[in-house]
Protein backbone atom coordinates (compact mmCIF):
# COMPACT_ATOMS: atom_id res chain seq x y z
CA UNK A 1 0.00 0.00 0.00
CA UNK A 2 1.35 3.74 -0.39
CA UNK A 3 1.74 5.85 2.00
CA UNK A 4 -0.53 8.53 2.35
CA UNK A 5 0.70 11.76 0.32
CA UNK A 6 1.87 14.51 2.30
CA UNK A 7 0.92 18.10 1.04
CA UNK A 8 3.75 20.48 2.43
CA UNK A 9 3.78 24.42 2.67
CA UNK A 10 5.71 26.58 1.68
CA UNK A 11 7.64 26.78 4.97
CA UNK A 12 7.75 23.67 5.21
CA UNK A 13 9.06 23.08 1.88
CA UNK A 14 11.58 25.71 2.30
CA UNK A 15 13.13 23.73 5.78
CA UNK A 16 12.82 20.42 3.36
CA UNK A 17 15.21 22.35 0.72
CA UNK A 18 17.71 23.38 3.48
CA UNK A 19 17.83 19.85 5.26
CA UNK A 20 18.45 18.23 2.30
CA UNK A 21 21.38 21.09 0.91
CA UNK A 22 23.06 20.23 4.52
CA UNK A 23 22.81 16.70 3.59
CA UNK A 24 25.26 17.17 1.23
CA UNK A 25 23.38 17.64 -2.24
CA UNK A 26 23.90 21.57 -3.30
CA UNK A 27 20.89 23.80 -3.87
CA UNK A 28 22.26 24.33 -7.40
CA UNK A 29 21.57 20.62 -8.28
CA UNK A 30 18.02 20.47 -7.06
CA UNK A 31 17.20 23.62 -9.28
CA UNK A 32 18.95 21.64 -12.05
CA UNK A 33 16.31 18.79 -11.65
CA UNK A 34 13.76 21.16 -10.89
CA UNK A 35 14.28 23.06 -14.30
CA UNK A 36 14.90 20.13 -16.33
CA UNK A 37 11.36 18.61 -15.15
CA UNK A 38 9.61 21.50 -16.61
CA UNK A 39 11.86 21.42 -19.74
CA UNK A 40 10.24 17.94 -19.96
CA UNK A 41 7.07 19.10 -19.33
CA UNK A 42 7.31 21.58 -21.64
CA UNK A 43 8.87 19.37 -24.16
CA UNK A 44 5.18 17.38 -24.19
CA UNK A 45 2.98 20.47 -24.63
CA UNK A 46 5.25 21.58 -27.34
CA UNK A 47 6.01 20.88 -31.32
CA UNK A 48 9.65 20.18 -32.17
CA UNK A 49 11.26 23.76 -32.58
CA UNK A 50 7.81 25.91 -31.27
CA UNK A 51 8.17 29.24 -29.46
CA UNK A 52 8.54 29.15 -26.06
CA UNK A 53 8.65 32.64 -23.62
CA UNK A 54 10.01 32.21 -20.60
CA UNK A 55 8.77 34.67 -17.91
CA UNK A 56 11.06 34.41 -15.17
CA UNK A 57 11.32 36.52 -11.25
CA UNK A 58 14.20 37.81 -9.39
CA UNK A 59 14.26 34.47 -7.22
CA UNK A 60 14.58 31.08 -7.29
CA UNK A 61 11.67 30.18 -9.60
CA UNK A 62 12.94 32.63 -11.94
CA UNK A 63 15.90 30.04 -11.77
CA UNK A 64 14.10 27.29 -12.69
CA UNK A 65 12.92 29.09 -15.29
CA UNK A 66 16.19 29.77 -16.74
CA UNK A 67 17.17 26.00 -16.21
CA UNK A 68 14.41 25.14 -18.10
CA UNK A 69 15.38 27.48 -20.59
CA UNK A 70 18.32 26.34 -21.72
CA UNK A 71 17.67 23.26 -21.83
CA UNK A 72 15.12 23.94 -24.03
CA UNK A 73 16.91 25.57 -26.39
CA UNK A 74 19.27 22.70 -26.48
CA UNK A 75 16.48 20.70 -27.56
CA UNK A 76 15.89 23.15 -30.69
CA UNK A 77 13.00 25.31 -29.00
CA UNK A 78 12.80 28.77 -30.13
CA UNK A 79 13.81 30.20 -26.92
CA UNK A 80 13.57 33.95 -25.30
CA UNK A 81 13.50 34.52 -21.62
CA UNK A 82 11.36 37.23 -20.50
CA UNK A 83 12.80 38.37 -17.13
CA UNK A 84 11.25 40.44 -14.48
CA UNK A 85 13.85 43.03 -12.71
CA UNK A 86 17.35 42.76 -14.04
CA UNK A 87 19.50 39.81 -14.45
CA UNK A 88 22.64 41.31 -12.45
CA UNK A 89 20.41 41.45 -9.77
CA UNK A 90 19.49 37.89 -9.30
CA UNK A 91 21.73 35.83 -6.28
CA UNK A 92 22.67 32.76 -5.01
CA UNK A 93 21.69 29.53 -6.94
CA UNK A 94 19.21 31.53 -9.44
CA UNK A 95 22.21 34.05 -10.70
CA UNK A 96 24.05 30.95 -11.36
CA UNK A 97 21.59 29.60 -13.17
CA UNK A 98 20.71 32.66 -15.32
CA UNK A 99 24.99 33.17 -15.73
CA UNK A 100 24.26 29.61 -18.35
CA UNK A 101 21.84 31.21 -20.50
CA UNK A 102 23.34 32.44 -23.49
CA UNK A 103 19.97 32.70 -25.86
CA UNK A 104 17.70 35.85 -26.61
CA UNK A 105 16.39 38.13 -23.55
CA UNK A 106 13.39 39.99 -24.28
CA UNK A 107 12.28 43.42 -21.87
CA UNK A 108 8.73 42.55 -21.28
CA UNK A 109 7.64 45.84 -22.73
CA UNK A 110 8.74 44.34 -26.26
CA UNK A 111 7.49 40.66 -25.17
CA UNK A 112 5.39 39.18 -27.69
CA UNK A 113 3.48 36.36 -25.70
CA UNK A 114 0.47 36.42 -28.18
CA UNK A 115 2.69 35.09 -30.52
CA UNK A 116 4.40 32.38 -28.36
CA UNK A 117 3.42 28.55 -28.43
CA UNK A 118 3.63 28.32 -24.60
CA UNK A 119 4.82 30.43 -22.26
CA UNK A 120 6.32 29.16 -19.34
CA UNK A 121 5.78 31.13 -15.96
CA UNK A 122 8.86 31.29 -13.54
CA UNK A 123 8.20 34.37 -12.15
CA UNK A 124 7.28 33.56 -8.46
CA UNK A 125 6.73 30.30 -6.78
CA UNK A 126 6.65 29.32 -3.02
CA UNK A 127 8.43 33.15 -1.99
CA UNK A 128 5.73 35.20 -3.14
CA UNK A 129 5.60 37.41 0.20
CA UNK A 130 2.92 40.22 -0.96
CA UNK A 131 0.12 40.93 -3.36
CA UNK A 132 1.33 41.58 -6.94
CA UNK A 133 1.56 45.67 -7.78
CA UNK A 134 3.64 47.62 -10.35
CA UNK A 135 5.66 45.77 -13.32
CA UNK A 136 4.92 42.40 -11.76
CA UNK A 137 1.49 43.04 -11.96
CA UNK A 138 1.70 43.84 -15.13
CA UNK A 139 3.65 41.29 -16.56
CA UNK A 140 1.23 38.97 -15.20
CA UNK A 141 -1.91 40.63 -16.71
CA UNK A 142 0.36 40.70 -19.98
CA UNK A 143 0.30 37.09 -20.13
CA UNK A 144 -2.90 36.33 -18.79
CA UNK A 145 -4.32 39.10 -21.87
CA UNK A 146 -2.38 37.17 -24.12
CA UNK A 147 -4.26 34.33 -23.60
CA UNK A 148 -1.73 31.43 -24.85
CA UNK A 149 -0.69 28.15 -22.89
CA UNK A 150 1.08 28.62 -19.82
CA UNK A 151 3.10 25.89 -18.14
CA UNK A 152 3.28 27.10 -14.42
CA UNK A 153 6.71 26.28 -12.26
CA UNK A 154 5.91 24.94 -8.78
CA UNK A 155 2.61 27.17 -8.57
CA UNK A 156 1.26 29.38 -10.96
CA UNK A 157 2.34 33.16 -10.41
CA UNK A 158 0.15 35.18 -8.00
CA UNK A 159 -0.84 32.21 -6.01
CA UNK A 160 -0.58 32.02 -1.99
CA UNK A 161 1.05 28.93 -1.78
CA UNK A 162 -0.27 28.03 1.56
CA UNK A 163 -3.66 29.27 1.24
CA UNK A 164 -4.38 29.13 -2.59
CA UNK A 165 -5.48 33.14 -2.43
CA UNK A 166 -5.04 35.31 -5.26
CA UNK A 167 -2.66 37.49 -4.48
CA UNK A 168 -3.69 40.68 -6.75
CA UNK A 169 -3.45 38.90 -9.69
CA UNK A 170 -2.54 35.53 -10.85
CA UNK A 171 -1.52 33.49 -14.39
CA UNK A 172 -4.14 30.39 -15.03
CA UNK A 173 -1.74 28.20 -16.41
CA UNK A 174 -3.09 24.77 -18.04
CA UNK A 175 -0.66 22.69 -16.56
CA UNK A 176 1.79 23.11 -13.36
CA UNK A 177 5.07 21.39 -12.58
CA UNK A 178 5.93 21.32 -8.96
CA UNK A 179 8.72 20.00 -6.79
CA UNK A 180 8.80 16.99 -4.43
CA UNK A 181 4.99 17.35 -3.06
CA UNK A 182 1.74 19.20 -4.26
CA UNK A 183 1.63 22.62 -1.48
CA UNK A 184 -2.06 23.52 -0.41
CA UNK A 185 -2.76 26.17 -2.99
CA UNK A 186 -3.13 23.03 -5.35
CA UNK A 187 -6.02 21.58 -3.86
CA UNK A 188 -7.53 24.68 -2.03
CA UNK A 189 -10.02 26.87 -3.95
CA UNK A 190 -9.36 29.08 -5.38
CA UNK A 191 -5.55 27.84 -6.36
CA UNK A 192 -6.66 24.79 -7.61
CA UNK A 193 -8.88 26.06 -10.59
CA UNK A 194 -5.55 28.29 -11.83
CA UNK A 195 -3.41 25.31 -11.51
CA UNK A 196 -4.44 23.13 -14.29
CA UNK A 197 -3.37 19.26 -13.68
CA UNK A 198 -0.67 19.17 -11.57
CA UNK A 199 2.79 17.15 -11.67
CA UNK A 200 4.95 16.37 -8.55
CA UNK A 201 8.91 16.28 -10.11
CA UNK A 202 10.75 13.99 -7.83
CA UNK A 203 13.90 16.54 -7.56
CA UNK A 204 16.03 14.36 -4.72
CA UNK A 205 14.41 15.40 -1.79
CA UNK A 206 14.28 12.10 0.26
CA UNK A 207 10.68 11.02 1.46
CA UNK A 208 11.93 10.69 5.20
CA UNK A 209 13.15 14.10 4.88
CA UNK A 210 9.21 15.27 3.58
CA UNK A 211 7.81 13.31 6.62
CA UNK A 212 10.26 15.31 9.23
CA UNK A 213 8.67 18.90 8.34
CA UNK A 214 5.35 17.21 7.30
CA UNK A 215 2.65 19.40 9.55
CA UNK A 216 0.44 16.38 8.65
CA UNK A 217 -1.39 17.68 6.13
CA UNK A 218 -2.29 15.32 3.72
CA UNK A 219 -4.37 14.43 0.22
CA UNK A 220 -7.49 12.89 1.51
CA UNK A 221 -7.27 9.54 -0.83
CA UNK A 222 -7.93 5.87 0.50
CA UNK A 223 -4.49 5.72 1.12
CA UNK A 224 -5.17 7.73 3.88
CA UNK A 225 -7.34 5.16 5.59
CA UNK A 226 -8.19 2.14 3.34
CA UNK A 227 -6.53 -0.10 6.43
CA UNK A 228 -9.39 0.82 8.40
CA UNK A 229 -12.26 -0.13 6.44
CA UNK A 230 -14.44 -2.53 7.68
CA UNK A 231 -14.51 -6.06 6.03
CA UNK A 232 -17.21 -8.45 7.71
CA UNK A 233 -15.51 -11.83 8.06
CA UNK A 234 -17.29 -15.39 8.04
CA UNK A 235 -18.62 -15.27 11.50
CA UNK A 236 -20.14 -11.82 11.60
CA UNK A 237 -23.44 -11.03 12.13
CA UNK A 238 -25.53 -7.36 11.94
CA UNK A 239 -24.70 -6.20 15.43
CA UNK A 240 -20.93 -6.58 15.00
CA UNK A 241 -21.31 -4.36 12.06
CA UNK A 242 -23.07 -1.45 14.62
CA UNK A 243 -26.42 0.32 15.17
CA UNK A 244 -27.03 4.22 13.62
CA UNK A 245 -29.32 6.14 15.12
CA UNK A 246 -30.96 8.85 13.02
CA UNK A 247 -33.14 11.77 14.77
CA UNK A 248 -36.06 13.06 12.32
CA UNK A 249 -37.16 16.48 11.95
CA UNK A 250 -41.10 17.41 12.27
CA UNK A 251 -43.89 15.63 10.21
CA UNK A 252 -42.63 17.93 7.25
CA UNK A 253 -39.17 17.73 7.52
CA UNK A 254 -38.19 13.97 7.32
CA UNK A 255 -36.53 13.39 4.03
CA UNK A 256 -33.35 14.63 5.60
CA UNK A 257 -33.30 11.82 8.20
CA UNK A 258 -33.80 9.16 5.79
CA UNK A 259 -31.23 10.08 3.03
CA UNK A 260 -28.55 10.04 5.88
CA UNK A 261 -30.28 6.86 7.29
CA UNK A 262 -30.52 4.74 4.29
CA UNK A 263 -26.73 6.03 3.53
CA UNK A 264 -25.67 4.29 6.95
CA UNK A 265 -27.09 1.22 6.46
CA UNK A 266 -25.61 1.39 2.05
CA UNK A 267 -22.28 1.78 4.03
CA UNK A 268 -22.31 -0.67 6.02
CA UNK A 269 -23.78 -0.17 9.58
CA UNK A 270 -25.51 -3.19 10.26
CA UNK A 271 -28.66 -1.75 11.45
CA UNK A 272 -30.31 1.62 11.21
CA UNK A 273 -32.98 3.40 13.10
CA UNK A 274 -34.48 6.54 12.44
CA UNK A 275 -36.05 8.60 15.62
CA UNK A 276 -38.64 10.17 14.82
CA UNK A 277 -40.85 12.81 17.07
CA UNK A 278 -44.07 11.09 17.41
CA UNK A 279 -46.10 13.31 15.02
CA UNK A 280 -43.92 12.37 12.19
CA UNK A 281 -43.85 8.35 12.63
CA UNK A 282 -46.67 7.95 10.25
CA UNK A 283 -44.77 9.90 7.48
CA UNK A 284 -41.39 8.48 8.27
CA UNK A 285 -43.50 4.62 8.03
CA UNK A 286 -44.46 5.63 5.23
CA UNK A 287 -41.73 5.62 3.42
CA UNK A 288 -38.95 2.79 5.48
CA UNK A 289 -38.09 -0.65 4.64
CA UNK A 290 -34.79 -1.56 6.09
CA UNK A 291 -34.45 1.40 8.20
CA UNK A 292 -36.25 1.03 11.48
CA UNK A 293 -38.41 3.05 13.84
CA UNK A 294 -38.66 4.49 16.85
CA UNK A 295 -40.78 7.39 18.37
CA UNK A 296 -38.60 9.57 20.16
CA UNK A 297 -39.83 13.02 21.87
CA UNK A 298 -37.01 15.29 21.85
CA UNK A 299 -34.06 15.29 24.73
CA UNK A 300 -35.61 12.73 26.87
CA UNK A 301 -36.89 10.17 24.24
CA UNK A 302 -33.35 10.26 23.10
CA UNK A 303 -32.29 9.71 26.42
CA UNK A 304 -34.25 6.44 26.70
CA UNK A 305 -33.47 5.26 22.88
CA UNK A 306 -29.64 5.66 24.28
CA UNK A 307 -29.73 3.69 27.48
CA UNK A 308 -29.62 0.81 24.87
CA UNK A 309 -26.18 0.68 24.70
CA UNK A 310 -26.10 -0.85 21.04
CA UNK A 311 -26.92 2.44 19.60
CA UNK A 312 -23.44 3.06 18.73
CA UNK A 313 -23.40 5.50 16.19
CA UNK A 314 -25.78 8.55 15.88
CA UNK A 315 -26.64 11.39 13.33
CA UNK A 316 -27.98 14.71 14.54
CA UNK A 317 -28.76 18.00 12.85
CA UNK A 318 -30.03 17.61 9.24
CA UNK A 319 -33.73 19.07 9.39
CA UNK A 320 -34.06 19.26 13.16
CA UNK A 321 -34.74 22.44 13.98
CA UNK A 322 -32.82 25.08 15.18
CA UNK A 323 -34.06 25.95 18.69
CA UNK A 324 -33.04 24.97 22.21
CA UNK A 325 -34.34 21.70 21.77
CA UNK A 326 -31.94 20.67 19.45
CA UNK A 327 -29.25 21.30 21.89
CA UNK A 328 -30.51 19.55 24.56
CA UNK A 329 -30.88 16.46 22.34
CA UNK A 330 -27.04 17.54 21.48
CA UNK A 331 -26.20 17.43 25.16
CA UNK A 332 -27.90 14.25 26.08
CA UNK A 333 -25.84 12.46 22.70
CA UNK A 334 -22.57 14.07 24.43
CA UNK A 335 -23.56 12.47 27.84
CA UNK A 336 -23.95 9.22 26.36
CA UNK A 337 -21.03 9.29 24.64
CA UNK A 338 -21.51 7.96 21.56
CA UNK A 339 -20.22 7.95 18.16
CA UNK A 340 -21.53 11.60 17.04
CA UNK A 341 -22.22 13.39 13.72
CA UNK A 342 -22.88 16.85 13.97
CA UNK A 343 -24.44 18.68 11.10
CA UNK A 344 -27.04 21.95 9.94
CA UNK A 345 -29.28 22.77 12.67
CA UNK A 346 -27.69 20.65 15.28
CA UNK A 347 -24.49 23.46 15.03
CA UNK A 348 -26.91 26.49 13.67
CA UNK A 349 -28.37 25.82 17.15
CA UNK A 350 -25.14 27.13 18.93
CA UNK A 351 -25.29 30.00 16.83
CA UNK A 352 -23.85 32.66 19.29
CA UNK A 353 -23.19 29.83 21.55
CA UNK A 354 -20.03 28.53 20.51
CA UNK A 355 -18.36 28.88 23.76
CA UNK A 356 -20.44 26.13 25.21
CA UNK A 357 -19.01 23.57 22.83
CA UNK A 358 -15.49 24.62 23.63
CA UNK A 359 -13.89 21.35 24.11
CA UNK A 360 -17.31 19.62 24.59
CA UNK A 361 -16.63 16.72 22.01
CA UNK A 362 -13.53 15.45 23.94
CA UNK A 363 -15.09 12.76 25.59
CA UNK A 364 -16.09 10.29 22.44
CA UNK A 365 -15.79 10.63 18.52
CA UNK A 366 -17.60 13.38 17.30
CA UNK A 367 -17.58 14.40 13.67
CA UNK A 368 -18.54 18.10 13.19
CA UNK A 369 -19.74 19.19 9.31
CA UNK A 370 -20.20 22.42 8.48
CA UNK A 371 -20.28 24.07 5.55
CA UNK A 372 -18.75 27.77 5.67
CA UNK A 373 -22.12 29.24 6.12
CA UNK A 374 -22.61 27.17 9.30
CA UNK A 375 -19.00 27.50 10.25
CA UNK A 376 -19.21 31.43 10.47
CA UNK A 377 -22.19 31.15 12.01
CA UNK A 378 -21.10 28.46 14.48
CA UNK A 379 -18.25 30.44 15.29
CA UNK A 380 -19.02 34.07 15.23
CA UNK A 381 -17.52 35.17 18.14
CA UNK A 382 -14.63 33.57 17.37
CA UNK A 383 -12.28 36.10 15.38
CA UNK A 384 -9.43 33.62 16.08
CA UNK A 385 -11.42 30.78 14.64
CA UNK A 386 -12.50 32.45 11.84
CA UNK A 387 -9.64 35.29 10.50
CA UNK A 388 -6.91 32.89 9.49
CA UNK A 389 -6.43 33.24 5.68
CA UNK A 390 -6.07 29.23 5.33
CA UNK A 391 -8.73 27.45 5.14
CA UNK A 392 -6.74 24.38 6.86
CA UNK A 393 -5.77 26.74 9.59
CA UNK A 394 -9.44 27.55 10.18
CA UNK A 395 -10.53 24.09 10.06
CA UNK A 396 -7.55 22.79 12.68
CA UNK A 397 -8.10 25.76 15.15
CA UNK A 398 -11.77 24.83 15.43
CA UNK A 399 -11.36 20.83 15.74
CA UNK A 400 -8.48 21.71 18.52
CA UNK A 401 -11.44 24.07 19.90
CA UNK A 402 -13.70 22.06 20.19
CA UNK A 403 -12.40 18.44 20.72
CA UNK A 404 -13.69 16.80 17.37
CA UNK A 405 -13.20 16.30 14.27
CA UNK A 406 -14.32 19.05 11.79
CA UNK A 407 -14.96 18.63 8.47
CA UNK A 408 -15.50 22.10 6.33
CA UNK A 409 -17.58 21.21 3.40
CA UNK A 410 -17.26 22.51 0.04
CA UNK A 411 -15.51 21.71 -3.65
CA UNK A 412 -12.14 21.69 -1.04
CA UNK A 413 -13.25 20.07 2.10
CA UNK A 414 -10.71 20.49 4.41
CA UNK A 415 -11.12 17.50 7.39
CA UNK A 416 -8.93 18.11 10.54
CA UNK A 417 -8.43 16.29 14.26
CA UNK A 418 -8.00 18.08 17.15
CA UNK A 419 -4.80 16.35 17.70
CA UNK A 420 -3.68 18.35 14.32
CA UNK A 421 -4.04 15.82 11.30
CA UNK A 422 -5.55 17.30 8.39
CA UNK A 423 -5.76 16.28 4.76
CA UNK A 424 -7.78 18.52 1.33
CA UNK A 425 -10.30 16.13 -0.33
CA UNK A 426 -10.35 16.48 -3.83
CA UNK A 427 -12.43 13.89 -6.15
CA UNK A 428 -15.50 16.16 -5.59
CA UNK A 429 -17.71 17.58 -8.25
CA UNK A 430 -19.91 20.65 -8.40
CA UNK A 431 -22.97 17.77 -9.00
CA UNK A 432 -22.66 17.25 -5.58
CA UNK A 433 -23.81 20.60 -4.67
CA UNK A 434 -27.64 19.32 -4.20
CA UNK A 435 -29.91 19.41 -1.73
CA UNK A 436 -29.72 16.48 0.81
CA UNK A 437 -25.71 15.58 -0.15
CA UNK A 438 -24.71 17.10 2.94
CA UNK A 439 -27.64 14.63 4.82
CA UNK A 440 -25.98 11.45 2.86
CA UNK A 441 -22.49 12.80 3.83
CA UNK A 442 -23.66 12.49 7.46
CA UNK A 443 -25.07 9.14 7.47
CA UNK A 444 -22.07 7.72 5.49
CA UNK A 445 -19.42 9.19 8.15
CA UNK A 446 -21.56 7.42 10.88
CA UNK A 447 -22.52 4.46 9.59
CA UNK A 448 -18.43 4.32 9.09
CA UNK A 449 -18.32 5.05 12.60
CA UNK A 450 -20.88 2.82 14.03
CA UNK A 451 -18.45 0.09 12.14
CA UNK A 452 -15.35 1.02 14.20
CA UNK A 453 -13.58 3.66 11.98
CA UNK A 454 -12.09 6.34 14.37
CA UNK A 455 -13.48 9.55 13.83
CA UNK A 456 -10.66 11.33 11.75
CA UNK A 457 -10.73 8.13 9.43
CA UNK A 458 -14.34 8.09 8.83
CA UNK A 459 -15.01 11.69 7.95
CA UNK A 460 -12.14 11.77 5.33
CA UNK A 461 -13.14 7.92 4.09
CA UNK A 462 -16.84 9.28 3.74
CA UNK A 463 -15.86 12.43 2.21
CA UNK A 464 -14.24 10.67 -0.09
CA UNK A 465 -16.45 7.90 -0.95
CA UNK A 466 -19.36 10.12 -0.99
CA UNK A 467 -17.13 12.12 -3.61
CA UNK A 468 -16.41 9.49 -5.66
CA UNK A 469 -20.46 8.58 -5.76
CA UNK A 470 -21.24 11.96 -7.19
CA UNK A 471 -18.28 12.47 -9.33
CA UNK A 472 -18.84 8.90 -11.00
CA UNK A 473 -22.39 9.95 -11.50
CA UNK A 474 -22.35 13.27 -12.51
CA UNK A 475 -24.72 15.68 -14.11
CA UNK A 476 -28.68 14.59 -12.92
CA UNK A 477 -27.18 13.63 -10.02
CA UNK A 478 -29.81 14.13 -7.26
CA UNK A 479 -29.17 13.30 -3.24
CA UNK A 480 -31.14 9.65 -3.70
CA UNK A 481 -29.07 8.81 -5.85
CA UNK A 482 -26.10 8.65 -3.55
CA UNK A 483 -26.77 5.79 -1.56
CA UNK A 484 -27.26 3.37 -4.11
CA UNK A 485 -24.20 4.28 -5.42
CA UNK A 486 -22.07 3.56 -2.91
CA UNK A 487 -21.70 -0.08 -3.26
CA UNK A 488 -20.18 0.52 -6.98
CA UNK A 489 -17.35 2.72 -5.12
CA UNK A 490 -17.60 0.17 -2.07
CA UNK A 491 -16.70 -2.88 -4.40
CA UNK A 492 -13.47 -0.96 -5.84
CA UNK A 493 -12.16 0.26 -2.23
CA UNK A 494 -12.74 -3.48 -0.77
CA UNK A 495 -10.91 -5.29 -4.23
N1 LIG B 1 12.12 24.49 -2.12
C1 LIG B 1 12.80 23.69 -2.93
O1 LIG B 1 13.04 22.58 -2.58
C2 LIG B 1 13.22 24.17 -4.25
C3 LIG B 1 12.66 25.31 -4.77
N2 LIG B 1 12.90 25.71 -5.99
C4 LIG B 1 12.27 26.90 -6.53
O2 LIG B 1 12.42 27.99 -5.68
C5 LIG B 1 11.19 28.69 -5.56
C6 LIG B 1 11.19 29.51 -4.33
O3 LIG B 1 12.21 30.43 -4.51
P1 LIG B 1 12.33 31.74 -3.64
O4 LIG B 1 12.25 31.38 -2.22
O5 LIG B 1 13.55 32.42 -4.10
O6 LIG B 1 11.02 32.52 -4.00
P2 LIG B 1 10.37 32.98 -5.39
O7 LIG B 1 9.03 32.33 -5.46
O8 LIG B 1 11.26 32.84 -6.53
O9 LIG B 1 10.07 34.52 -5.12
C7 LIG B 1 11.00 35.30 -4.38
C8 LIG B 1 11.42 36.51 -5.14
O10 LIG B 1 10.29 37.24 -5.53
C9 LIG B 1 10.31 38.52 -4.91
N3 LIG B 1 8.95 38.84 -4.55
C10 LIG B 1 8.18 38.18 -3.65
N4 LIG B 1 6.93 38.69 -3.67
C11 LIG B 1 6.94 39.69 -4.59
C12 LIG B 1 5.94 40.58 -5.05
N5 LIG B 1 4.68 40.55 -4.59
N6 LIG B 1 6.28 41.47 -6.01
C13 LIG B 1 7.53 41.50 -6.48
N7 LIG B 1 8.51 40.68 -6.06
C14 LIG B 1 8.21 39.78 -5.14
C15 LIG B 1 11.25 38.41 -3.76
O11 LIG B 1 11.79 39.65 -3.53
P3 LIG B 1 11.90 40.24 -2.04
O12 LIG B 1 10.63 39.83 -1.30
O13 LIG B 1 13.08 39.59 -1.48
O14 LIG B 1 11.98 41.69 -2.28
C16 LIG B 1 12.25 37.41 -4.30
O15 LIG B 1 13.17 38.07 -5.15
C17 LIG B 1 10.19 27.59 -5.61
O16 LIG B 1 8.90 28.05 -5.92
C18 LIG B 1 10.76 26.71 -6.69
O17 LIG B 1 10.36 27.17 -7.97
C19 LIG B 1 13.74 24.94 -6.90
O18 LIG B 1 14.74 25.74 -7.39
C20 LIG B 1 14.33 23.68 -6.36
C21 LIG B 1 14.24 23.40 -4.97
N1 LIG C 1 -18.43 22.36 -6.30
C1 LIG C 1 -18.36 21.29 -5.49
N2 LIG C 1 -17.39 20.39 -5.67
C2 LIG C 1 -17.30 19.30 -4.85
N3 LIG C 1 -18.16 19.06 -3.83
C3 LIG C 1 -19.13 19.93 -3.60
C4 LIG C 1 -19.29 21.09 -4.41
N4 LIG C 1 -20.35 21.78 -3.93
C5 LIG C 1 -20.83 21.07 -2.86
N5 LIG C 1 -20.11 19.97 -2.67
C6 LIG C 1 -20.31 18.96 -1.62
O1 LIG C 1 -21.70 18.67 -1.52
C7 LIG C 1 -22.09 18.56 -0.15
C8 LIG C 1 -23.15 19.62 0.13
O2 LIG C 1 -23.47 19.60 1.48
P1 LIG C 1 -24.46 20.67 2.13
O3 LIG C 1 -24.07 22.04 1.70
O4 LIG C 1 -24.55 20.38 3.57
O5 LIG C 1 -25.79 20.28 1.38
P2 LIG C 1 -27.25 20.03 1.98
O6 LIG C 1 -27.39 20.96 3.15
O7 LIG C 1 -28.16 20.38 0.87
O8 LIG C 1 -27.34 18.60 2.35
C9 LIG C 1 -20.83 18.71 0.67
O9 LIG C 1 -20.28 17.45 0.92
C10 LIG C 1 -19.91 19.51 -0.27
O10 LIG C 1 -18.55 19.27 0.00
K1 LIG D 1 5.45 30.31 -11.08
Amino acid sequence: MAPPELILTPHEMARADTATIASGTPGLDLMRRAGRAVADAARRMTAPGGRILVAAGPGNNGGDGFVAATALAADGFDVAVVPLGRIDRMRGDAAEAASGWHGEVVPAEEARFHEADLVIDALFGTGLARDLDGAARSLVEQIDAAGRPVLAVDLPSGLDGETGDVRGVVIKAVRTVTFAARKPCHLLMPGRAYCGPVEVADIGILPETLSAVSGQLFVNSPDLWRAHLPKPDLASHKYDRGHTLVASGGATRTGAARLAAVAALRIGSGLVTIASPPEALGVNAAHLTAVMLRGCDGPEGLYHILKDPRFNALVLGPALGIHANTRAMVAVAVQAQRSLVLDADALTSFEDLSSELHQAFRQAPTVLTPHEGEFKRLFSGHPDLLDPPSKVERTRRAAAYTGAVLLLKGSDTVIAAPDGRAAINENGTPYLGTAGSGDTLCGIIAGLMAQGLPAFEAACAGTWIHAEAGAGFGPGLISEDLAGLLPGVLRDLLR
